[in-house]
């Protein structure tokens, strides 16, 4: 099912362009990336994809439902969000438990069950253990998981993320890739992440969306390719 569609879009900031003829289809229960060089324009294509920004021109469309019929839910974790300050208030559990929220009615007493899958959220992330503490005192990349549970907790349909390892060791971001293939695999949730680490994810995605530079103008324009063996991006042999 076709959960997010552009068409022939341009947008730019002060009347410079930074993308144009964009077309871009995103289905459900895929796990794609989206690549290209610092400036590319990979934040400002996921913006517009969510709705958060308007194209100047082009068409952008995102499903009002998801493939299961209910309405569609979507999970964003933006660039950097991890930089919360030292004083932060809130307490691991209840910043993660606050994205049961979305799920119906804002003004709803949460039950067992958003406990429950709050839990499972921070334990996928291998943050359940420190669930008291305060956000403020965290590492970025324990602050990154979080962020990360937040979105795992509001069970979305479409998870996007923009550069969701940033601050996570080795390890952590393996298990993170393994985490997002379950989610894709097994739940059908569709994963679209910005990221610059491709040739560690590679081998986990169904695609890739390719930001590249246009001869003409230095504008740029979006490829999709297909991956998984028989094409190599670019980017990957840079
Ligand atoms: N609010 C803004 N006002 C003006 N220009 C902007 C704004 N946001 C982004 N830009 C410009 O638009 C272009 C694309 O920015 P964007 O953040 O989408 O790139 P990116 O590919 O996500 O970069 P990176 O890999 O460095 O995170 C850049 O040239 C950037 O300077």
């Amino acid at each position: 099912m076709l959960l997010a569609s552009m068409n022939k879009v341009v947008f730019g900031y002060n009347e410079i362009p930074c993308l144009e003829d964009v077309d871009l289809d995103i289905y459900s229960s895929e796990f794609v990336a989206v690549v290209g060089p610092n400036g590319a324009s990979k934040t400002t294509l996921l913006k517009l994809a969510l709705g958060l920004l308007k194209p100047w021109s082009g068409d952008v469309q995102l499903s009002a439902t998801s493939e299961k019929g209910g309405k569609l839910t979507v999970g964003y974790v933006p660039q950097q969000i991890a930089s919360f300050n030292s004083g932060f208030p809130s307490k691991i559990m209840e910043f993660v438990l606050s994205g049961r929220y979305s799920k119906g009615s804002w003004f709803r007493k949460l039950q067992p069950a958003d406990h429950e899958i709050t839990e499972r959220a921070l334990r996928q992330v291998g943050m359940w253990d420190q669930r008291h503490r305060k956000i403020g005192e965290l590492s970025g990349g324990q602050k990154q998981r979080i962020c990360i549970a937040r979105a795992l907790a509001q069970e979305p349909d479409l998870l996007v993320m923009d550069e969701p390892t940033t601050g996570m060791d080795q390890e952590s971001r393996y298990g993170f890739y393994e985490l997002m293939h379950h989610q894709v695999k097994e739940h059908g949730t569709t994963v679209v992440m910005v990221t610059h680490g491709l040739s560690e994810v590679n081998s986990y995605l169904d695609r890739i969306i390719e930001l590249e530079r246009k001869e003409q103008g230095g504008w740029k324009c979006c490829t999709t390719t297909s991956c998984r063996g028989h094409f190599t991006p670019a980017a990957l042999l840079q």
